[in-house]
């Protein structure tokens, strides 16, 4: 009977977050969609959702259903994820989905807390930074479908929800678990329904956690889960867990399927073009997925083995994108791209690819739905938030990288023995 029951905006997120509690000894499975049966066994369970660019009212159906799910199967404490960037719009869906959990689990009051120190996401003064960026400068105002151009979290979170927003600053989550939690009582007391909790290190984010352990629901990135395991051990709920990652021999060909434009991923293909055979599908030249699809078996015959990868890539520099988004609207651009890698990554499993990667939230999810997956157990870690796992029923490796995941080199170390 699952603890903890969480619920991911999209399924890289999913992935992310699962790993997480992987690394702090809870066994975790993350199931695709909202569970129709029976929750699997394990200390956590991660219903991946692909509700981040939805409509608003799907967004929060899909997400209330996954909470009674998980509720029914014995959650104790529900964590809603959402991406470490705050990746949503003015309209939402963060703040609509976290009001309609918090009113379901009658919690009164939340943190949101997208800090991940070691993926480089701190919040200072209720501002995120990517790096040394804010986020409005770290590439995120370029997002196809999210672009993030303020970094002030409680003002854009103001935006999307009625609920007052206050903010835990940075002098207080520095002074630990005590003093957040007086800061948290502060802001209930003062109508507040909302906490921007800042987290610049791994140390803050335990602290917050231990902070959190009455709380019916947790809002966050990943970074925010790494303090929650500790709080069910001292409730005496969680048993100390051995080794929680291990997966089955991966064998099979390499591929690697990308749809997502961040400047990580851009990166990580230009390092990968000088090492292994990349095709770059031209949706702008293009603007058909069947079309795009049949460019992608023609090129891969002959070139899948278990030697190296083959890299496919839909995903376009800034300026293309929006052109191809100026032609077709935005959601029919994503779309077109995530159909086409969707049917490639099909093709590529049929043809005996039994490790593959895939690049982007979004198109994480439309991969995942193609190949008819409805769970993942975890495995270890490529890099941190992107874990190997191992799909099923497809019986695949598969590995969903956040699009602004991952080292330079990830499409060739993802591989690496
Ligand atoms: N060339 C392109 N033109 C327009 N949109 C694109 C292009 N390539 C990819 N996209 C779309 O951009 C979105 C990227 O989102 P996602 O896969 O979630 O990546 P990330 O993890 O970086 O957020 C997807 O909907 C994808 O289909
Ligand atoms: O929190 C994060 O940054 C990731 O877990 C995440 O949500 C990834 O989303 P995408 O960037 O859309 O892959």
């Amino acid at each position: 009977m699952p603890i903890l029951g969480c619920i991911a905006d999209d399924f890289t997120g999913a992935t992310d977050l699962a790993a997480m509690l992987v690394a702090h000894g809870m066994r975790t499975v993350q199931v695709i969609g909202v569970p129709q049966g029976p929750l699997p066994d394990a200390d956590a369970v991660v219903v991946a959702l692909k509700s981040r660019t939805a409509p608003v009212t799907h967004a929060v159906a899909e997400s209330l259903a996954a909470c009674d799910a998980l509720l029914a199967g014995g959650a104790k404490q529900i964590f809603f994820k959402y991406c470490s960037t705050f990746d949503s719009t003015d309209e939402g869906n963060i703040g609509p989905v976290a009001d309609a959990l918090m009113k379901r689990l009658q919690a009164g009051f939340a943190i949101a807390c997208p800090a991940f120190p070691a993926n480089a996401r701190s919040i200072y003064q209720g501002h995120l930074f990517v790096g040394t960026a804010l986020l409005n400068e770290s590439g995120m105002e370029n997002h196809p479908l999210t672009p993030m151009r303020d970094a002030n979290l409680v003002r854009v979170l103001s935006r999307q929800t009625e609920a007052g927003v206050g903010l835990v600053p940075f002098s207080v989550v520095d002074q630990g678990e005590s003093a957040i939690r007086r800061a948290f009582n502060q802001l209930r007391d003062g109508g507040r329904r909302y906490a921007i909790t800042d987290a610049v290190t791994d140390e803050h984010l335990h602290a917050i956690g231990a902070a959190c352990a009455d709380h019916a629901l947790i809002t966050g990135g990943s970074g925010i889960a790494m303090g929650l395991p500790q709080n069910f051990r001292n409730q005496g709920l969680l048993p100390d867990r051995g080794d929680a990652d291990s997966l089955p021999e991966a064998k099979g060909a390499m591929a690697v399927v990308v749809g997502s434009c961040s400047r990580a991923t851009l990166g990580q293909i230009g390092l990968a073009r000088d090492h292994v055979p990349v095709l770059e599908l031209d949706a702008l030249a293009t603007p058909d997925a069947k079309a795009l699809a049949q460019q992608a078996r023609a090129w891969m015959d002959g070139k899948l083995n278990e030697e190296r990868p083959v890299v496919i890539v839909g995903s376009a520099a800034p300026d293309k994108v929006a052109a191809l988004q100026q032609k077709l609207g935005r959601d029919a651009a994503g779309m077109l791209v995530e159909h086409t890698l969707a049917a490639v990554a099909a093709e590529l499993v049929a043809r005996g690819v039994g490790r593959l990667v895939v690049a982007g939230g979004e198109t994480s999810g439309a991969v995942v739905q193609a190949l008819g997956i409805t769970s993942l157990r975890i495995g270890p870690q490529i890099d941190p938030g992107v874990p190997w796992t191992y799909a099923e029923p497809a019986g695949l490796h598969l590995a969903l990288k956040s699009g602004n995941f991952g080292a330079r080199d990830f499409f060739l170390k993802a591989f690496q023995p």
